[in-house]
């Protein structure tokens, strides 16, 4: 495979598999790239599995090559598992990473430190005209911090602090970022199926 269409319109994202993919000599482009606009799809899955699935085979049959989708987000233990699928428009519509953040950091705003475990998961699909759709997750363990800290990255990263480090996921450079994130971890568990492409 030398291409594959990232079925994302998010920057951040489509950055971050540009990376991944290039490390194996396969290009990427995302939804961004195109000059046609491609119109946004509905995730009304109630899992990652299904809102990737939705994503992926819509992009497949749409452009009829091989498409990767990403459905990730934030898994927070003190808010049972919220903002979960939900991360992205957790704070509602228009979709803000400030917002989604704030909103985080007021629900626990009376949590202390010990008990402000989290991890964000990545579930990958990928589907390719005529054969069965793949999956693979990853994720990466850490807690939220008290405070905005940092401005690489994107999404939840100024107050996620990876399990390890000092430093919240938006004060790691992106190549450390990269090396530990959630999508990196998806990213590893499908080297094998790379390597036979
Ligand atoms: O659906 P696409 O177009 O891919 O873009 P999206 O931003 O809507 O993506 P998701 O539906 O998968 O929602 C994932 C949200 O989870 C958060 N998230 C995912 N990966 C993240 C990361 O690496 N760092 C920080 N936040 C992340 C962020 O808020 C994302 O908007
Ligand atoms: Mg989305």
């Amino acid at each position: 495979m030398k291409q594959i269409i990232i079925a994302t319109k998010n920057k951040g994202k489509a950055k971050e598999f540009k990376e991944f993919f290039a490390g194996y000599g396969i290009e990427t482009k995302s939804l961004l790239d195109f000059e046609k606009e491609i119109q946004d799809i509905e995730e009304t899955g109630s899992t990652f599995e299904e809102n990737a699935a939705l994503k992926a085979e819509q992009i497949r049959d749409l452009l009829s090559v091989p498409v990767l989708a990403d459905d990730s987000g934030l898994i927070i233990d003190a808010l049972n598992g919220r903002p979960g699928i939900f991360s992205a428009r957790y704070a509602g519509e228009p979709k803000s990473d400030q917002a989604n953040i704030k909103k985080v950091l007021a629900e626990l705003k009376t949590v202390p430190e010990k008990v402000r475990t989290a991890r964000f998961i990545c579930v990958l699909a990928i589907a390719i005209p005529g054969e069965e759709t793949i999956f693979r997750t990853g994720y990466c363990e850490g807690k939220i911090d008290f405070e905005v800290k940092g401005s690489n990255g994107f999404g939840y990263d100024p107050i996620f602090t990876p399990e390890g480090y000092s430093k919240t996921m938006a004060q790691l450079s992106p190549a450390e970022k990269n090396s530990i994130s959630h999508r990196k971890q998806a990213i590893i568990q499908l080297e094998e199926w790379m390597n036979n492409q």
